[in-house]
């Protein structure tokens, strides 16, 4: 049946007609911004973009730091796709699965959830992600014993090209469902997912100031140390933030105090960054003296328990992000931690001696345990082999475009460092709108990241690898992308991946944001 273009434009916002990341990075003008209400709706736009050839782009909250959801096309957005639909809890009491539509906001599943008892157990540093966009691009948390945040899903919802809605699981075209765990959206809108959550709990969490150095010392140990452990890397501070934590049901303590979680803290702070970006360079460092000293003290609490808090599960999984900024994150085996982070600070320390370059603190250092059993495995088995000490999964299955590295099975104790996923987030900050130089930072960084076998994080700041030189990346900052190596890297299950989005969508009706999927081999 044919459908008029009216029939199109009564589903466009009336007041939004640029997208823009988070960030205020990169910017586009969609020809059509549709916020859609229904699964109705969404199948007149799709079969309209089939007659008016058009592409289609999906944003969730725009909080990816790339230009992955830029378009001219038609651009969806499912905010409206907001509610959380039933709660199916097991008889164990241990889990419950929650159906939602895709579009709703993680705060917005957090407050429903908490207002029945649960919570999500993993969590990346913010909430204000869509649950089909935390899943479309590999979100994760920071824990030796849970895996990405898409391994809590049930199943998943797609509506396809042809206008069909299908529902993976990992009995339901398991390879489907590993696509569209990681679908980077170009598979298909997700439209709904069945989510895991469990009893809502306490974190009671210690946070300790560690030298740089015992840290790589005490490297074999921290990260399975406790059930959630990151650490924020201050390198010219020579110091790290060491927080680790674990489920409790002990009662809420008063909260830490924050020098940058006051309104003239955070002024402060981002004056001397802009101070640092755009008058004298060479502030950087003392700047983040200045700022570890006000936020943390000086001296190492490390083995003396820190500073120590009981937060709310959400409170303590995330984090404050403090400024817009470029994020460059990358995945890479946690064995190869010690030398990639002695390699790392000593292009840092080089850089400021000569003056090349200063970077901004702090370097978030992070793990997860994204190893993968080979055969089907519940739950429960899981529950009961680790003795109720792990993640409670949704799916024991590696999504297709996983960007961690495929590291030995150990989806619960003993869980030892082999096992697990090291992710380096080199963040910096765009203090007052004003961007730092990156380029060569970025590209020092990822040298590093590639030699010891690193991928990037779909969602963020990578530079890439260029064809001609492949050993090597360029400086400009610019995404070069990921189009010359995508095979090498992700081998059969990247073949398999665009085999799967090619038979769902011959006519590339999702290929809206082209520039960045040719840049990153996806087309
Ligand atoms: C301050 C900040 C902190 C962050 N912290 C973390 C972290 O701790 N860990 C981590 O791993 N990442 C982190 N991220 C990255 C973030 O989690 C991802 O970029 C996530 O994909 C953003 O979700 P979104 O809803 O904003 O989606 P968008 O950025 O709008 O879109 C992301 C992708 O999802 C696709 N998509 C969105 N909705 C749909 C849909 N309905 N159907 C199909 N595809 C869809 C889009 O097409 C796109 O490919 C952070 C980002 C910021 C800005
Ligand atoms: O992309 C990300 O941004 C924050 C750091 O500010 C974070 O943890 C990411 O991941």
């Amino acid at each position: 049946m044919a459908v008029s273009i009216q029939d199109v434009r009564v589903l466009a916002s009336t007041t939004r007609s640029t997208h823009h990341t988070w960030a205020l990075t990169f910017f586009c003008r969609p020809e059509l911004y549709l916020q859609p209400s229904s699964i109705e709706q969404l199948q007149t736009i799709v079969r309209a973009a089939h007659q008016f050839k058009k592409t289609i782009t999906i944003t969730g909250a725009g909080h990816s730091p790339s230009d992955i959801t830029m378009t001219k096309d038609w651009l969806i957005n499912l905010d409206n796709f907001d509610n959380v639909l039933s709660f199916s809890r097991h008889e164990s009491g241990l889990f419950t699965d929650v159906r939602v539509e895709a579009g709703i906001r993680i705060y917005q599943l957090n407050a429903a959830l908490a207002s029945r008892g649960l919570a999500l157990q993993n969590l990346g540093s913010i909430s204000d992600q869509s649950v089909a966009g935390i899943i479309s691009t590999g979100t994760h948390g920071s824990s030796a014993y849970h895996g990405l945040v898409s391994q809590q899903l049930v199943d998943i919802t797609v509506l396809l090209a042809s206008g069909e809605l299908l529902t993976v699981s990992p009995t339901v075209q398991p390879d489907l469902f590993r696509a569209a765990m990681l679908s980077l959206g170009k598979l298909g809108i997700i439209t709904h997912v069945t989510i895991r959550a469990i009893p809502s709990f306490t974190l009671h969490s210690f946070q300790e100031i560690i030298d740089f150095d015992k840290l790589l010392e005490d490297w074999s140990t921290v990260w399975t140390s406790k059930e959630y452990v990151r650490v924020w890397w201050f390198p010219y501070s020579r110091k790290c933030i060491l927080w680790r934590a674990e489920k409790s049901r002990k009662s809420l303590s008063v909260p830490r105090d924050s020098f940058y979680g006051t309104w003239l803290g955070r002024k402060l702070y981002e004056t001397l960054l802009w101070f640092a970006t755009r008058i004298y360079k060479h502030a950087m460092p003392a700047v983040e003296r200045f700022v570890f000293r006000r936020q943390y003290g000086w001296e190492s609490t490390y083995g003396l328990g820190g500073s120590e808090a009981v937060q709310n599960s959400v409170d303590g999984l995330n984090m404050d992000c403090l400024f817009r900024q470029f994020v460059n994150e990358w995945a890479l085996p946690l064995n190869h931690g010690v030398e990639v982070l002695k390699l790392v600070d000593q292009a840092v320390t080089k850089a400021a001696e000569s003056g090349a370059y200063y970077v901004h603190a702090p370097i978030e250092v992070r793990c997860s345990n994204c190893s993968y059993p080979d055969k089907e495995t519940t739950a429960i088995e899981i529950i009961e082999m680790s003795g109720g000490k792990g993640a409670i999964p949704g799916n024991t299955l590696r999504p297709l475009l996983d960007y961690s590295p495929v590291v030995p099975y150990s989806y619960t104790g003993p869980i030892s460092n082999e096992n697990l996923t090291l992710y380096l987030n080199a963040t910096m900050y765009r203090p007052f709108g004003h961007d730092p130089p990156i380029g060569q930072w970025y590209s020092e960084f990822e040298d590093i990241m590639v030699a010891y076998g690193g991928k990037p994080h779909w969602a963020k700041n990578f530079i890439g690898k260029s064809p001609e030189k492949t050993n090597t990346v360029p400086t400009s900052g610019e995404m070069v992308g990921l189009a010359s190596v995508f095979e090498n890297w992700y081998s059969e299950d990247g073949k398999k991946y665009k085999a799967i989005r090619e038979k769902l969508d011959p006519e590339g009706l999702f290929f809206g944001g082209k520039e960045w999927a040719i840049r990153n081999g996806i087309i």
